[in-house]
């Protein structure tokens, strides 16, 4: 369960003080997450997600994503703002962590990917890379393709506790991804975490899209390859399905143009997303301590789903 912080009734009420949201009837942890801790509140006015940025988010990216997210949902993406205090503040400060009231969008993570779903989150993604033409903030990728071989060695060979040879697996991959990796291909804003839970849905329809803390500059094409990675499988990486890779690409390409280039590089940008969630993966299995309220994820499928990938050019 994703809640790193608990936060009590009066920190709540200092909180709602500064906004016009009414009075709270109820807050409670989300349980799905493993980065932020995230509550749904509801108040006399409203249902509102409250998120507390833990780990991962540095507070000094916040006006980025924010920022995005404000832009995007002013070209009609389904994304969700956060609010403004009545002094404009978006970033708040609660439980000694920064903060922020977000406006709750319906739907539900999706939990079973299809290739009908897959079409319409491929499209939601080519929309979301249309939007962001023109907005004009740029951040670094710090988990992007020169961040991969430290973060490698920071785990060093402590890897094998996850699986015997996971480090020399992981360097040798990686050796190949460094010589293949195309440098050259047009970079733009990018989500770089469009997990299925990452997209909310209601039928086939997408009414969501979240978790935009991972969101950066970069290839443009490794976020369809990441999508591709993360919606094309089984959770544990051992089934690949065709039909939904298909969907997911045929999607994208009827709201965003990919050039041949970018086609024919899903393939090496796929397995560096394979690389780069086995890594962050078998970091957080490595130093998450036993007793967090939080489901490790497995590192080994994103192992399993490199090897599919190696095996074969699962785009051609
Ligand atoms: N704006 C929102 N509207 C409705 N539900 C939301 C919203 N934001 C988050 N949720 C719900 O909270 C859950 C966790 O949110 P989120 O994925 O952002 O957490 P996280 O800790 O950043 O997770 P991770 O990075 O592991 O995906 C989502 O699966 C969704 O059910
Ligand atoms: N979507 C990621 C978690 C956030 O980086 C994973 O499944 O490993």
């Amino acid at each position: 369960m994703a809640v790193y912080t608990q936060v009590g009734a009066d920190e709540l009420a200092r909180l709602l003080e500064r906004f016009d949201v009414g009075e709270p009837v109820a807050l409670k942890g989300i349980a799905e997450g493993i980065e932020n801790s995230n509550f749904l509140l509801d108040t006399t006015r409203s249902r509102y997600i409250l998120t507390l940025y833990e780990k991962r988010v540095s507070e000094i990216d916040l006006p980025f994503f924010l920022d995005l997210i404000q832009h995007l949902a002013g070209r009609g993406l389904p994304v969700p703002r956060a609010l403004a205090n009545r002094k404009g503040e978006r970033i708040q400060r609660v439980a000694g962590r920064p903060a922020c009231l977000i406006e709750f969008l319906p739907g539900l993570a999706v939990t079973e990917s299809t290739p009908e779903k897959a079409r319409a989150a491929g499209e939601a993604l080519g929309r979301m890379h249309a939007a962001s033409v023109g907005f004009d903030r740029t951040r670094p990728n710090s988990l992007g393709m020169e961040a991969w071989r430290p973060l490698l060695e920071r785990c060093g060979t402590a890897a094998d506790e996850v699986a015997p040879g996971l480090y020399a697996r992981l360097d040798e991959a990686l050796a190949q991804i460094e010589r293949e990796w195309p440098h050259q291909l047009p970079r733009a804003v990018i989500h770089a975490d469009l997990f299925p839970d990452n997209v909310l849905m209601l039928g086939d329809r997408v009414t969501g899209l979240i978790d935009f803390y991972f969101a950066c500059t970069d290839v443009r094409a490794y976020d369809l390859a990441v999508m591709h990675s993360a919606w094309a499988f089984d959770l544990a990486g051992e089934r690949y399905d065709a039909g939904v890779g298909r969907a997911l690409v045929e999607g994208y390409r009827s709201a965003f143009h990919l050039s041949n280039e970018e086609r024919r590089a899903l393939s090496v940008l796929a397995r560096g997303a394979c690389v780069r969630f086995a890594l962050t993966r078998t970091w957080d299995w490595l130093n998450t301590p036993a007793d967090a309220l939080v489901t490790r994820k497995d590192p080994l499928a994103y192992v399993r789903r490199l090897e599919s990938y190696e095996r074969e050019d699962l785009f051609a």
